[in-house]
């Protein structure tokens, strides 16, 4: 940033991904999110810098595995954006083509990513719009002719097209009633039924729990919790206090929420970030903890109090 000023916006995230498996990635707005799935494509601002490795594996062997982090713009922009690593973008309005109707950019990525045959194409078009809750009657508007929720369907629709191993889903259901919420999260779910993996990034808890396998859970820039689904939103429930504060401000739980504020990323506190909004903290927490056995707390295993 301006002023040699560095905001550590995503920080030791480690996590696997297998194939027809969905990994829900939730936390609160500005922890990372978004960062991490930018890295992952390559998309991130020129002034960004990245450390470790991010490796994707492909069908056949692991020697056809490539590390996103240090794969060069041509690798990623030939053979991984869109064909290996599908994503459905946080803010499609941004990211549909101004001057294409629906219609063409779908009929544009049939062609391009599936080989589809021009006699072929007004069905699969409306198919694959179907598959987003996309109606056919809009199919020939132009983005800025579309709310916020068509412009969704639509990026869904189109991240759908290529059955790409891998899908992002940044957000995907935001701005969606809920009925379309609950059919967007089935469709994403199908799509690793079968046989693919989604990462699927998420305000929305309910959906995450609809369809995620495991959930991994941000705070600040670090992944503070990843475990299975089931247990997470079921017994034993969470054990990180930040994660059970999320759950339990939930309208339909205790709607409770998280006293204080996160903390800004360009001033993080030296140990546990959550510590300062944290019912268990002591001064164990002035040293970071790291994740172990699929939590980072140094108060993980303690009884909650009331
Ligand atoms: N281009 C950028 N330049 C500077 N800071 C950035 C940039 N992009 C993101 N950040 C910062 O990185 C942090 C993480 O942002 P990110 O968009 O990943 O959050 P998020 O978890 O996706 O939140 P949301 O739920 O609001 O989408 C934020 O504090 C944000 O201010
Ligand atoms: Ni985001």
């Amino acid at each position: 940033m301006r002023g040699g000023r560095h905001i550590a916006a995503v920080t030791g995230a480690s996590f696997d991904l297998a194939a027809g498996q969905c990994l829900a990635l939730v936390g609160e707005s500005g922890c990372g999110k978004s960062v991490l799935a930018s890295a992952l494509l390559g998309l991130l601002p020129g002034n960004a810098q990245t450390a470790g490795t991010a490796l994707l594996h492909g069908e056949a062997a692991a020697d056809d595995a490539v590390d996103l982090l240090t794969a060069s713009e041509r690798t990623l922009a030939r053979t991984v954006r869109g064909r290996r690593i599908g994503l459905v973008p946080q803010s499609p309005a941004a990211h549909l083509t101004p001057v294409r109707t629906v219609r063409g950019q779908l009929a544009e990525t049939l062609r391009e990513l599936n080989r589809t045959p021009r006699s072929a194409l007004p069905a699969a078009v409306r198919a694959a719009a179907d598959r987003a809750a996309f109606p056919a009657e809009l199919l020939d508007r132009y983005p800025h002719e579309l709310s916020g929720g068509l412009a969704q369907r639509a990026a869904t629709a189109l991240a759908l097209v290529g059955g790409a191993p891998l899908l992002l889903a940044d957000e995907p259901t935001t701005g969606l009633d809920r009925d379309l919420v609950d059919r967007t999260a089935d469709e994403l779910r199908r799509h690793a039924d079968d046989g693919r993996a989604l990462l699927m990034i998420t305000h929305d808890l309910a959906a995450a729990q609809r369809i995620a396998d495991r959930v991994a859970v941000m705070y600040a820039g670090r992944i503070v919790e990843l475990t299975d689904a089931a247990g997470f939103f079921g017994t034993p429930g969470p054990r990180h206090p930040y994660a059970r504060g999320l759950l339990a401000a939930l309208p339909e739980r205790d709607f409770r929420p998280i006293p204080g504020l996160p903390p800004e990323l360009g001033d993080l506190p030296g140990g546990c970030a959550f510590a300062p909004r944290c019912p268990r903290a002591t001064d164990r927490c002035a040293s970071a903890p790291v994740l172990a056995d699929g939590v980072a707390c140094h108060h993980a295993e303690e009884p909650v109090r009331a």
